[in-house]
């Protein structure tokens, strides 16, 4: 285990970049009619959309459709730029469940006229994520059993091994264009089944039988 200066088991702490992969599993592209793409599409999150459990994921007061997107993310545990897919591994100090929350309807209004994405998936609580899951915990993390339910009812479950870009590839074309600092987080995609959370309902998720969490979806007052 890579020794680190300050404890990366609460990563959502260090107030460092949450960096999201999108469209990266080809049955969630053609499920929102979206081209499977040939390179990663990137966005940005703020630390200030991190949630832990314990505390409700708030609905956007200007969105009617927030989604549910599961996630396996990476925690990044030694920084670098231009990273080769060989090392990349190295720079992984282990993993955590996330959900992209995000304000579907904002995000097709932003898209019809060509703005950026950050209405819709950057808000505060937009990044529920799971505790820290130690690297040694996952032996292969492109074959993990990701899934959701909401209110009991199974809505997504995917396993990693389809993603389009691995996770190597991840870290070395996102390195080549933004460094990366010892508590990023990258979120890998999401697969099929997202769809809209309302007032009062409970997510719940987890990757295989390592983790699992909970979330209540709230209004803002
Ligand atoms: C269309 C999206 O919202 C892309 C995304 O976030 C994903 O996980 O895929
Ligand atoms: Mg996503």
């Amino acid at each position: 285990m890579m020794s680190s200066p300050k404890n990366l088991s609460k990563f959502w702490e260090w107030g460092r970049k949450i960096i999201c992969v999108g469209r990266n599993y080809a049955e969630h592209a053609k499920e929102l009619k979206n081209a499977v793409p040939t390179e990663p599409v990137l966005f940005l999150k703020p630390p200030t959309a991190y949630v832990k459990e314990g505390s409700p994921v708030i609905m956007p007061y200007y969105s009617n459709n927030l989604h549910h997107e599961v996630e396996l993310g990476v925690v990044i545990g030694k920084g670098g730029r231009n990273i080769s897919q060989a090392c990349a591994m190295e720079h992984v100090h282990g993993y955590a469940l996330c959900l992209d929350m995000t304000a579907r309807d904002v995000q097709d209004k932003c898209k019809e006229k060509g703005l950026p994405w950050t209405l819709a998936k950057a808000f505060d609580t937009s990044c529920p994520v799971s505790d820290f899951i130690p690297k040694d915990k996952i032996q292969d993390p492109h074959n993990l059993n990701i899934w959701l339910k909401v209110n009991d009812s199974l809505r997504q479950e995917g396993n990693t091994s389809a993603m389009i870009f691995s996770i190597p590839f991840l870290i070395s074309y996102i390195s080549k264009i933004i460094s990366l600092e010892e508590g990023d987080l990258i979120l890998t995609g999401t697969p099929k089944g997202v769809a809209s959370v309302k007032e009062d309902d409970e997510m719940m998720a987890g990757i295989d039988n390592i983790i699992s969490m909970k979330f209540k979806v709230e209004k803002q007052s």
